[in-house]
């Protein structure tokens, strides 16, 4: 048996509580964050068994599905949304845990606030009852999405019982090309691997490209993990890690830094380590993306046409169908095409450095009549710096208005919902049939490409609009 570990290895095998023989490991799970979504059944399990979270100090709540994106003072119309948002109140407030809702300075989408107050760091496990909680992965954490039992589970006992994935390294190499974004690294491996593609796996991304890209950036590529059917998504940390990490309010300080950072500075995969799997890419192929179809793999080079069936995964009747929903034909461009909606937002692209990409390219231009733009900071300290850093009056000099933090258009789940047949070019990372509302037709892009669509109200290729270098 080989001393040498993967990332992975390493920090899975330093928290398994116990291993049970032909079955699953028992992990120890360091910080559990927590939505209004999947969070009632299992607290309702806690009631009904009359016990308590075992760890409150680890359990962290946010309030960002349900809420609403403007007017956040006013109470909530919607009757579900309110009662959803009211249960997470009373479930946080009688077992104790800290609860960050609407008009909550520290408000914002779970996996956007997590480590903006350090409570996502390096080595840890880390679970949400969300499929998205892989973006953690990006500080060298284990970091997956539970079911609503497993949530319970984890109240109950900090722990979870797990069987080990395989491990899977994706590597990028080279430098990204101008227009190209971390979103675009994500939609390009997902459009080669198809959604199935990692399923089974827990990847570890390495290379230069993912050396080279900030936390935010990071963060984007762990995310969409799960987009191909990943366990989760990680990335070795290191300085620009650190640094993010240290002098947040939940990160360690003094002894107990030095502490963390002995063990933080071990996590890294050894020379010489076995994969299950490993793949590698040039970054000098991926261009900006943006998605046709009716899932995150359904994506292309946004030069490229629309692919015919028989050159996609997953049989010709599905493609089809596929197509049909978002009314295209295979062979079209992309480029062109009208568009109705801009989302920037979520989990995925909500943070300042996506705000400063939009930005970069609506500077000194109008929005299109014909679009409707929601701009959601994926939480109030998002907010605060995009104001901080002049963002919001270039933003509303070109007839963009700033919405407050939540998972808004992302998902149907909340005001904001694109009308039945419109096209919505989207920072987030779904674009299954009816994911942003019923009859809905999602683009998932980068900032760079949804800001190009939001000035010229069709698709368009940044590259077009940016500064000559
Ligand atoms: C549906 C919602 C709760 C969710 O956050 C769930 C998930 O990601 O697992 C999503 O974005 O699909
Ligand atoms: S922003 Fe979207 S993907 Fe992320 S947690 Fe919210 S609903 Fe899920």
């Amino acid at each position: 048996m080989s001393s040498k570990k993967t990332l992975f290895d390493k920090v899975w095998d330093s928290h398994v509580v116990e291993h049970i023989e032909n079955g699953p490991d028992v992990l120890f799970i360091d910080r559990h964050l927590v939505h209004e979504v999947t969070s009632p059944v299992a607290f309702l399990g806690l009631k009904n068994r009359g016990i308590k979270v075992l760890h409150p100090e680890k359990t962290f709540a946010t309030a960002d599905h349900n809420t609403p994106t403007i007017n956040q003072h006013l109470p909530v119309e919607d009757p579900l949304s309110a009662n959803q948002l009211k249960a997470l109140e009373e479930n946080s407030a009688a077992y104790g845990i800290s609860y960050w809702g609407l008009g909550h300075e520290k408000n914002g989408i779970v996996h956007v606030v997590g480590p903006e107050y350090g409570i996502t760091q390096p080595g840890a496990t880390i679970v949400c009852g969300d499929s998205h909680t892989s973006t953690h992965g990006a500080f060298g954490a284990i970091a997956f999405g539970i079911g609503t039992s497993e949530v319970e589970m984890v109240l109950a006992t900090q722990c979870i019982m797990q069987t080990k994935p395989k491990s899977m390294r994706i590597n990028v190499e080279g430098s990204l090309n101008r227009g190209v974004t971390p979103k675009d690294v994500a939609l390009y491996i997902i459009s080669q691997l198809t959604t199935s593609g990692a399923t089974g796996y827990f990847v570890e991304y390495a290379g230069q490209v993912f050396r080279d890209m900030t936390m935010e950036g990071r963060m984007t590529v762990c995310n969409l993990s799960i987009e191909m059917g990943a366990r989760g998504g990680m990335i070795a940390p290191d300085d620009k890690t650190f640094e993010y990490v240290k002098g947040r309010e939940f990160s360690p300080k003094g002894a107990a830094l030095d502490k963390a950072m002995a063990y933080w500075e071990t996590l890294y995969t050894d020379e010489g380590s076995q994969f299950d799997k490993e793949i590698t890419f040039d970054a000098s192929n991926i261009e900006p993306m943006i998605t046709f179809g009716t899932n995150p793999g359904m994506g292309i080079g946004i030069s490229n046409d629309i692919p015919n069936a028989n050159a996609v995964e997953g049989g010709a009747a599905t493609y089809q169908k596929s197509l049909q929903y978002m009314n295209f034909n295979e062979g079209e461009s992309m480029m062109g095409k009208p568009i109705d909606f801009v989302f920037l937002g979520s989990c995925t692209n909500g943070r300042i450095e996506d705000f400063r990409a939009f930005t970069s390219i609506v500077k000194g231009r109008k929005k299109a009549a014909n679009v409707t733009a929601w701009l959601v900071p994926g939480s109030h300290q998002v907010e605060a710096a995009i104001k901080k850093e002049g963002l919001l009056d270039i933003l509303n000099e070109a007839g963009f208005e700033l919405r407050e933090p939540g998972c808004s258009a992302c998902l149907a789940m909340n005001d904001d919902k694109v009308p039945a047949g419109k096209y919505a070019v989207s920072t987030s990372n779904r674009n299954f049939e009816g994911r942003q509302g019923p009859g809905s037709r999602t683009l998932l892009a980068s900032p760079l490409v949804a800001a190009a669509a939001a000035v010229t109200g069709k698709v368009t290729d940044p590259r077009e609009l940016m500064e000559a270098v």
